[in-house]
C-alpha cells in the first residue's frame, strides 16, 4: 500500500535560509493493510518530518513516496486531495487540533463541506454515526460539545471518527497517546488494534519503545534522520542487532526495578 523509497528532507535553516539540516536521509520502509509499524527513535530523530511528508504537509527534498503504485510525493490539486481522502494523520496534542471557541463537532463537518458536499443530510448523519460507533463515541456525549468540555481521550477519538469519515486505508499516528493519562491510552491502543483488525495500516510514531512494542508487527529504528534497523517487532525487541536499538531498549523503565542511583 505505501512504500517510501530513500526519502530524505533538507530543511533551510539559519538566517535567510543559508544553512542546511538533513532531518530525514534515505529513508525505506513499507505499510501494508492491517499493518501497524512502529517509527520509533530519540526526539529530534526525524519522525514527525517522515510522518509530515507522507502525508504531504511538507515537502519531499529527494526519494518517492508510492501509494497503491502511484508515485504521490508531487502529487499537487486534486490528486492531492483525492490522495488526502485514503491518508490522514492524528497528532500528539489533541487540544490544539480544534478550535476553542466552536464546537468540538466542526472537524467533522468541515469534512463534510470539503469532501462530502453533495451528500444529504441524512446520508450524512448515517456517516457520522458509523465512524463516531468505531472509535466506541457515544454521540449524544460528544456532539455540540465544546473541546473543553471533552477528555483528551474524546477528543483523540474524534479525530480518529474525523479520519475514518474519509474511508482512509492509512492512519498516520503521531505520539496521540504521549498526552494521554495511562488508562485512556490503552483505551486509544485497543481502538487501533480494532482498527488493525478492520485492515486500516498505521503508521505509528513513538519515542517511547513500549508503546511501540505494545501493537506493531514491524518497527523501523531512526536515530538522526537514518534508519538504523528494521524488522518484526518481536525480533527487534528481543533480539536488537545495533548498538543504538540496544541502547534505547535499556533505557525503558522496568515496573519492577527500583531506580539505581550507583
Ligand atoms: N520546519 C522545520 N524547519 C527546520 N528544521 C526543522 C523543521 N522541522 C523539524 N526540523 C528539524 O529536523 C530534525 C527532525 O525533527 P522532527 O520533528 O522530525 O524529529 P522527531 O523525531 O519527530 O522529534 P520529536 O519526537 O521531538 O517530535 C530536528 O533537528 C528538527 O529541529
Amino acid at each position: 500500500m505505501l512504500t517510501l523509497e530513500a526519502i530524505s528532507k533538507v530543511y533551510k535553516v539559519g538566517a535567510f535560509g543559508g544553512r542546511e539540516l538533513t532531518a530525514v536521509q534515505e529513508v525505506s520502509f513499507a505499510v501494508g493493510p492491517g499493518e501497524v509499524v512502529s517509527l520509533i527513535g530519540e526526539s529530534g530523530s526525524g519522525k514527525s518530518t517522515i510522518g509530515r511528508m507522507v502525508l504531504r504537509l511538507a515537502s519531499v527534498t529527494k526519494g518517492r513516496i508510492v501509494f497503491d503504485g502511484t508515485d504521490v510525493s508531487r502529487h499537487t490539486g486534486a490528486r492531492l486531495k483525492a490522495y488526502r481522502k485514503k491518508v490522514q494523520g492524528v497528532f500528539q496534542d489533541p487540544f490544539s487540533s480544534y478550535n476553542p471557541i466552536f464546537k468540538a463537532d466542526r472537524v467533522l463537518h468541515m469534512i463534510r463541506d470539503s469532501f462530502f458536499p453533495g451528500v444529504s443530510a441524512s446520508q450524512w448523519r448515517t456517516k457520522l454515526e458509523e465512524s463516531l460507533d468505531a472509535v466506541r463515541l457515544d454521540p449524544g456525549q460528544v456532539l455540540g460539545k465544546y473541546p473543553h468540555q471533552l477528555s483528551g481521550g474524546q477528543l483523540q477519538r474524534l479525530l480518529i471518527a474525523r479520519a475514518l469519515l474519509l474511508d482512509i486505508e492509512l492512519l498516520v499516528a503521531d505520539e496521540i497517546i504521549s498526552m494521554l493519562d495511562a488508562s485512556t491510552r490503552i483505551d486509544v491502543l485497543n481502538l487501533l488494534a480494532e482498527l488493525k483488525e478492520r485492515g486500516l495500516g498505521i503508521l505509528f510514531i513513538t519515542h517511547d519503545l513500549s508503546l511501540g512494542h505494545y501493537l506493531s508487527d514491524r518497527s523501523v529504528i531512526l536515530r538522526r534522520g537514518e534508519v538504523v534497523e528494521i524488522g518484526p517487532t518481536t525480533e527487534v525487541f528481543a533480539n536488537p542487532k545495533h548498538d543504538y536499538t540496544k541502547m534505547l531498549l535499556a533505557s525503558v523503565p522496568q515496573l519492577h526495578r527500583k531506580w539505581d542511583m550507583a
